[in-house]
């Protein structure tokens, strides 16, 4: 059995990245960032436990991919660490940035083989640059810049963390609470990725795939005598409305469906509960809106989208542009990738005994090609 548990910490906002994809969420192939370094890190160690720390919203997407222990992190780096450090039961402990991913077998192995040497293993590098500390010239000799994974004693380091102070890395807290630590050469390679500019310093992260992530959805609902009817985020002229708990806009709710399911995220009834009051009456294009923003957020764009309904009435034609319109619009895409269509079933059914109207979607995503940018 490992003496030894890695944490992961991807709890960042990622906001000095200043991308609608958190990069977290960036494809390397198929696989999310967050996932790739798990997986390389896991290859080259046999670890007690690995432990992610993430968003709430992110873990919930990431046990699609692996069975790792996923803990909630904090609003600092600290506070994460610590809700994860709830969780090792080894002696040692060693703490990554997710950022960091390109962090080599050999540099992992040297910092391993340092276990037990000291309370922290660091690493660093040396500094070229001539530094400027307000207005004096230090000696770059005595500078270093620390990085990540970072080797502790589990209980030294919990110890460290219960000090008021916040630190942006265990060396620093462990030092600060009377420990010791050992330093020693880092890589350029396990650079952070901070800004949008250090993808280019990254050299080990292929691209990501460009296949078609395709999805379908489905709703149905009931006409009823409301007169407030809403499809494919339109108001439509008639004297019935929708019976749902939302504005039942079954069209919009099967697009979602099919944007969710060619995203792997489950479907509609999942993100949005028909029994949370907070949904009662709501506009389904707010739904939608909540939907494309998670979409972007997890590393995906939109490539086309394609919507049939099925309905002897109302009839649909004079609206589809403007259907066609508002989508395009919440969806980020040009009109022309948005389709919307109609078909009767030729009286058949319960919807050809104009009882409630059927709708069907289609949705194409792709992974978003961050090696395109910069
Ligand atoms: C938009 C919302 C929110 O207001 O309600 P409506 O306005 O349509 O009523 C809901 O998201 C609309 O969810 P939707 O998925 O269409 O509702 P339902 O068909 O009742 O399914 C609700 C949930 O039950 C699950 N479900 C459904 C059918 C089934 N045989 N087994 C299931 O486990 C689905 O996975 C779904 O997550």
């Amino acid at each position: 059995m490992s003496d030894l548990t890695l944490i992961l910490l991807s709890a960042g906002s990622s906001s000095r990245f200043s991308m609608d994809v958190k990069k977290q969420w960036l494809r390397i192939d198929h696989k999310p960032l967050w996932y790739f370094v798990a997986h390389r890190l896991q290859s080259s160690n046999n670890f007690s436990k690995i432990i992610i720390v993430s968003s709430s919203e992110d873990i919930s997407f990431m046990k699609n991919y692996a069975e790792y222990t996923f803990v909630t992190g904090g609003k600092t780096r600290q506070e994460s660490l610590k809700n994860a450090l709830v969780e090792v039961d080894t002696e040692f402990v060693l703490v990554s940035d997710i950022a960091r991913a390109c962090i080599s077998d050999d540099f992992l192995q040297r910092i391993i083989a340092k276990k037990g040497s000291s309370d922290s293993i660091v690493p660093y590098l040396k500094v070229t640059d001539t530094i400027v500390y307000g207005d004096e010239t230090i000696d770059r000799e005595q500078v270093k810049r620390v990085q990540t994974p970072q080797l502790s004693r589990t209980k030294v380091l919990q110890s460290a963390l219960n000090q008021d102070e916040e630190f942006t890395d265990e060396s620093s807290a462990i030092v600060s609470n009377g420990g010791k630590r050992e330093f020693i050469l880092g890589e350029e390679s396990a650079h952070k990725i901070t800004y949008i500019e250090d993808l280019n310093k990254i050299p080990c992260l292929e691209a990501p795939s460009q296949d078609i992530l395709s999805g379908n959805g489905f709703d149905v609902h009931a006409f009823d005598d409301s007169g407030d009817m809403w499809l494919g985020g339109v108001k439509i002229d008639s004297e019935l409305g929708f019976k749902a708990h939302s504005d039942g806009d079954v069209a919009l709710h099967s697009l979602i469906d099919a944007l969710l399911g060619a995203a792997g995220m489950g479907d509609i009834g999942m993100m949005f509960p028909d029994n949370d009051e907070s949904y009662k009456g709501i506009d389904s294009k707010e739904l939608l809106r909540r939907v494309v923003t998670k979409i972007y957020n997890f590393g995906f764009i939109i490539v086309n989208v394609d919507i049939t309904i099925a309905a002897q009435k109302p009839r649909v034609g004079t609206y589809k542009q403007a259907m066609r319109k508002i989508i395009s619009e919440i969806l980020k895409i040009e009109m022309s990738r948005v389709n919307v269509k109609a078909t009767t079933t030729e009286k058949l059914g319960f919807i050809g005994r104009e009882e409630g109207v059927g709708v069907y979607a289609n949705a194409n995503l792709k992974y978003f090609n961050w090696k395109t940018i910069g």
